[in-house]
């Protein structure tokens, strides 16, 4: 397990160049910013002391602002620069993020607390967008440009060289004693924003049940009260990051006020000229300037390593591997050939999936899964989906480890339906597929009606979740998004559980006709799919607790000493 310390420096690779130049910028500004004040010392000290006239000191009066103004843009540079580093590593860690959820899968993820995702995600990866362009450069300039002053300031005055040498370690350290106090209320700030984020969250997807218990006014409560708590945190983080910055400043108004009383008096005595004077004294402010931001930054940087602990979880997740490619002739032409070999899965806490589960299904062939609540059938849907990966034995599409999902559909019992139109829907799975085929499949999916009954065919729009439609037409549409893929394995999730007769007949006709051009996986619960969806001779495999208890045909359903008997009229009694 990597720190949260290490991740940041891990991730910083991203951004080296952008960051690297942006240092540079900001040490070319810090070099503009020492002939300016050369200049201007210079300009006053002709003028005050030996009064010059306006024509003897207008080179350096036309090249101050010049000056300025390159150093404005060379500060503007460092800042484009430094701002670039970040949003590329932030990019990189965002994607990267997504590849790892994206390998986990929906069941690995188990139910997502989306909250702590959407935090991770988005306020995580944004918090750690000041550490990148604020302290990292800032680290850099507070550790050069302060010794690049004194190197300057040592030949012209020894004296103030050493007094800002003497005073300019004061401000990290007190830095560093204030930061470690602060480091555990950072962590606490986050931890409050995410139980408030997740509960807020929580309490929106619940809506409707919470106003049907009518328990909104204690939600609406609770709530407030994790923000009060939020809010409480957040001040005192404040209020830290406030006095800190006071006694930085207050340390830095202190040691050039020395440099300047020094320099005073120094003057008085004739042992400095007005024009070093002068110039040294213009410098001590800039001298401390990029150890007093540090203060800011250091507090971007707390935040980033509490930010970075939330995160660390979420990138530990295993890259995805790409799933072997099986050569085209391999292929069956009648569909996948699938086979479970002593398939384990393993859920930890001694939950087990599937505990040894072997299972051929021939190329071409449907197979139904049943078997009581709890004994794998979902697991071994998921394995062939792969969402889930064997830790015992192994899942075979067509000789090929489980995983390549680009030749198989799924229905599941409550499809999801995008927000676009009826078109849009169908060629999800199936990008170039035209209208013909769309048709051909809702025709399959006997949902060619639907085409008909919305206003605009095709083109129709659907909401969100397939809102506007009914739990039947929503399979149907699903199914026949199916079929447009013309997958060579097609799995389903009781297909035809609540939809009236002549649609179930219709459905089960259409799985039919796909014998013979890909092999078909179903989940079944009860003994009407079986009866309506399968033909006689279709394979029946009958799991319990994780493996395989009988091997039947859907003939077997008249059986009455046989395995669905006996499983069916379980069901029946519970
Ligand atoms: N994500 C998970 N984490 C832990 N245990 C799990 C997980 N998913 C399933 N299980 C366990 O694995 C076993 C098999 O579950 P599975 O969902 O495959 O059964 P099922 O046959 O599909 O059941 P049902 O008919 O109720 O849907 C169960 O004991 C279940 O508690």
């Amino acid at each position: 397990m990597s720190t949260p310390k290490a991740f940041l420096k891990d991730h910083k690779a991203a951004g080296r160049r952008p960051l690297n130049r942006a240092v540079g910028w900001s040490l070319a500004a810090g070099v503009l910013l020492i002939a300016q004040a050369w200049l201007l010392a210079d300009v006053l000290a002709s003028v005050a002391l030996f009064g010059a006239s306006l024509d003897e000191v207008v080179r350096p009066l036309v090249a101050l602002p010049l000056l300025m103004l390159a150093r404005a843009g060379a500060l503007w540079l460092a800042d484009l620069e430094a701002l670039a580093a970040a949003r590329r590593i932030k990019g990189g860690m965002r994607a990267e993020l997504g590849r790892r959820l994206a390998g986990l899968g929906p069941v690995r993820l188990g139910r997502p607390p989306s909250a702590e995702f959407g935090l991770g995600l988005v306020e995580g990866i944004e918090a750690l967008g000041p550490y990148y362009a604020g302290y990292l450069p800032g680290m850099a300039l507070a550790a050069v440009l302060p010794l690049a002053i004194i190197g300057v300031v040592l030949p012209i005055d020894w004296i103030s060289a050493l007094v800002l040498a003497v005073t300019a370690p004061l401000i990290p350290l007190a830095m560093i004693l204030i930061g470690k106090g602060t480091e555990r209320l950072n962590q606490a700030q986050w931890a409050a924003m995410a139980r408030l984020g997740a509960r807020f969250l929580e309490s929106l997807q619940g809506l409707t049940t919470l106003k049907l218990f009518a328990v909104g006014r204690r939600e609406a409560a609770l709530v407030a009260r994790l923000s009060d708590d939020y809010r409480k945190t957040t001040m005192k983080v404040l209020r830290v990051a406030f006095l800190s910055s006071l006694a930085l400043e207050f340390l830095a108004s202190v040691s050039i006020a020395v440099v300047a009383v020094f320099i005073g008096f120094r003057l008085l005595w004739g042992e400095i000229d007005l024009a070093r004077g002068l110039f040294v004294l213009l410098l001590a402010p800039e001298f401390y300037l990029p150890l007093r931001r540090l203060g800011t930054h250091y507090h971007a940087r707390l935040d980033a390593v509490a930010a970075a602990e939330r995160l660390l979880p979420l990138f530990e997740a295993p890259e995805p591997e790409a799933p072997p490619a099986v050569p085209a002739g391999a292929r069956d032409p009648r569909g996948a050939h699938v086979v479970f070999e002593d398939a384990v899965v393993d859920f930890g806490d001694g939950r087990r999936g599937l505990d040894g589960l072997s299972l051929k299904v021939p190329p071409g062939t449907t197979l139904a899964l049943v078997g009581p609540s709890g004994a794998g059938k979902s697991t071994a849907m998921n394995l062939l989906l792969g969402f889930l990966a064997p830790d015992g034995g192994r899942v075979l599409i067509d000789g090929a480890p489980a995983g390549d999902r680009s030749h198989l559909a799924w229905v599941p019992q409550s499809p999801y339906l995008i927000r676009g139109s009826l078109r849009d829907n169908l060629r999800l799975g199936a990008p170039q597929a035209d209208d013909a085929a769309l048709l051909a499949a809702l025709e399959a999916a006997s949902a060619a009606h639907l085409v008909d009954l919305l206003p605009g065919g095709l083109d129709a729009p659907l909401a969100e979740h397939g809102r506007d439609l009914s739990g039947g037409e929503m399979r149907r549409v699903a199914l026949a998004r199916a079929l447009v893929r013309q997958p060579r394995l097609l799995l389903l999730d009781e297909p035809t559980a609540g939809l009236d007769a002549a649609s179930e007949q219709a459905i089960s006709a259409a799985l039919k006709a796909r014998r013979g051009t890909a092999t078909v996986i179903l989940i079944a619960h009860r003994p009407q799919t079986l009866r309506h969806t399968l033909a006689a001779d279709d394979a029946v495999a009958v799991l319990e607790a994780g493996r395989l208890a009988a091997l039947t045909t859907a003939a077997a359903l008249d059986d009455p000493a046989g395995p669905l008997a006996a499983l069916f009229s379980q069901a029946g009694a519970a």
